[in-house]
């Protein structure tokens, strides 16, 4: 790939956003105003060039910074589906699902179930047997879980990892912290000894390492390295304990991507370079040898590669106080903003050669005050029809969509070198009745 693409964790709108002639907004050389009107709105557009470039700056950093073996997984949190999932798959990357759900996806997708790593905090038996016979690796965060593997491991042995929580903080919405003692993920690491002896006394559990993710959105560098430190120190115990499979360290996620202006991430090259070096530092300092070095990436994967189309409609001014326009979408296909505050930027699609602004609040059209999108942001003077996109919305959107006030869930598109493909269809009123059941004395 050549050198001069930026990384995309670093840019608003997806690598290949342009302008026309005629002053509209191009994603992946098709016009957005003409998809928004073949595809409908709300409408996520997704840049496979975008996605692809993510994928590869993670894959060829740690070819730079790394002499160990090493797997980029996608955390498919973020946006799980097969189209997704494949294109992940062909950069080279593996699979972090959280359910069921999300290993059928990968599976589905092509993805070989030995490139899959399954987490959970309260995975249930079904999920864990189903990675355990596709070959899956299990990453085990508590006792339940352990207890679940070593019977299912008597017929069927389980590669396993151990997710720690290890006491270190990062700066980003509580919500998304994980790595800190007061969660509710993984081991806190007084267990550690004990859940290693355990895993030493049963053969079949073939325990090959150890896991941390400190937190999600993340523009810090050292608490990386500090977490990939502090799990490695464990090495030379587990090996000492007879668990000689004991050679994969798995880092996490977190690499934070730009919203707004405001927002400063590292480049995914330094993010990576930060950890390889803490890794190859501390197995210099035990005489270690380096361990297969894993990370599970999502937001800085997917997020920047897409933009969300919406229709502007209803107009309130609220004299002195605020402009409302309001949108055909919301919270049901970005609760972001209300669950997180979360802060995006957007731009109207068909007028992006206006220069002229004003100050307006973007609100959805759920029934919910909380409902707004962008607020007070600066836009050219919107009125109805208007094609408004918001950028960065490829992360924790669609994967947190909901049908709330029984709005249908948006379509996707894949745009790539000027052709658009459907990628997730939009749903239809009967879908939203599919798992609805009227009981016959209700019928009449
Ligand atoms: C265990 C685990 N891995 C990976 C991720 C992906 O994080 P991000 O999307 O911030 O890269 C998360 C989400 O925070 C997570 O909980
Ligand atoms: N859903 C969160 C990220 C959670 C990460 C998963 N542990 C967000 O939208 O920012």
């Amino acid at each position: 790939m050549p050198a001069d693409i930026p990384s995309p964790n670093q840019m608003i709108a997806p690598l290949e956003t342009r302008t026309d002639a005629r002053g509209h907004l191009m994603i992946g050389g098709c016009d957005v105003v003409d998809l928004a009107q073949r595809f409908g709105t709300p409408l996520y557009i997704l840049d496979e060039a975008t996605l692809r470039a993510a994928c590869t700056q993670y894959v060829e950093a740690f070819k730079r910074h790394y002499a160990g073996d090493f797997r980029v997984l996608y955390a498919s949190k973020a946006w799980s589906n097969l189209a997704i999932c494949a294109i992940v798959h062909r950069c080279g990357l593996g699979i972090d699902a959280v359910s069921a759900g999300e290993v059928h996806t990968a599976l589905r997708a092509g993805v070989p179930g030995e490139l899959v790593y399954l987490h959970g905090n309260n995975k249930s038996e079904a999920e864990i047997l189903l990675a355990a016979e596709v070959g899956a690796t299990v990453v085990a965060d508590n006792w339940l879980d352990l207890e679940i593997l070593s019977a299912i491991s008597a017929e069927c042995p389980v590669r396993v990892m151990v997710r720690v929580a290890p006491g270190i903080d990062i700066h980003t919405h509580e919500y998304i912290r994980t790595g800190h003692l007061d969660s509710k993920f993984g081991f806190d690491p007084s267990e550690l000894a004990a859940v290693l002896a355990y895993l030493a006394r049963i053969p079949s559990l073939r325990a090959v390492g150890l896991h941390a993710h400190i937190g999600s959105q993340s523009f810090e560098l050292a608490p990386h390295g500090d977490a990939a430190q502090l799990l490695l120190e464990w090495y030379p115990k587990a090996l000492a304990l007879g668990l000689s499979d004991f050679n994969e360290l798995n880092v996490g996620g977190g690499l934070g991507i730009r919203y707004t202006d405001d927002d400063d991430p590292p480049a995914i090259d330094e993010w990576v370079g930060t950890i390889c070096q803490a890794v190859t530092r501390t197995c210099n300092t035990y005489n270690l040898p380096l361990p297969k070095l894993l990370c599970e990436p999502g937001r800085s994967l997917v997020g920047p590669a897409c933009a969300t189309a919406y229709t502007v409609g209803s107009t309130k001014t609220i004299p002195s106080i605020r402009k409302y326009f309001s949108v055909d979408g919301g919270m049901s296909d970005n609760p972001r903003p209300i669950t997180y505050k979360a802060l995006y930027t957007a731009v109207v699609a068909n007028k992006m050669h206006d220069g002229r602004r004003e100050k307006v609040t973007v609100a959805g059209k759920h029934c919910e005050s909380g409902d707004v999108l962008l607020r007070d942001v600066e836009l050219p003077p919107l009125e109805r029809g208007d094609c408004l996109v918001v950028f960065s919305t490829g992360a924790y959107n669609c994967s947190m969509a909901s049908n709330y006030n029984r709005i249908p869930r948006p379509a996707a598109v894949l745009v790539s070198d000027g052709e658009a493909t459907l990628i997730v269809k939009r749903e239809s009123p009967d879908d939203l009745l599919r798992c609805d059941c009227l009981p016959e004395r209700l019928q009449t």
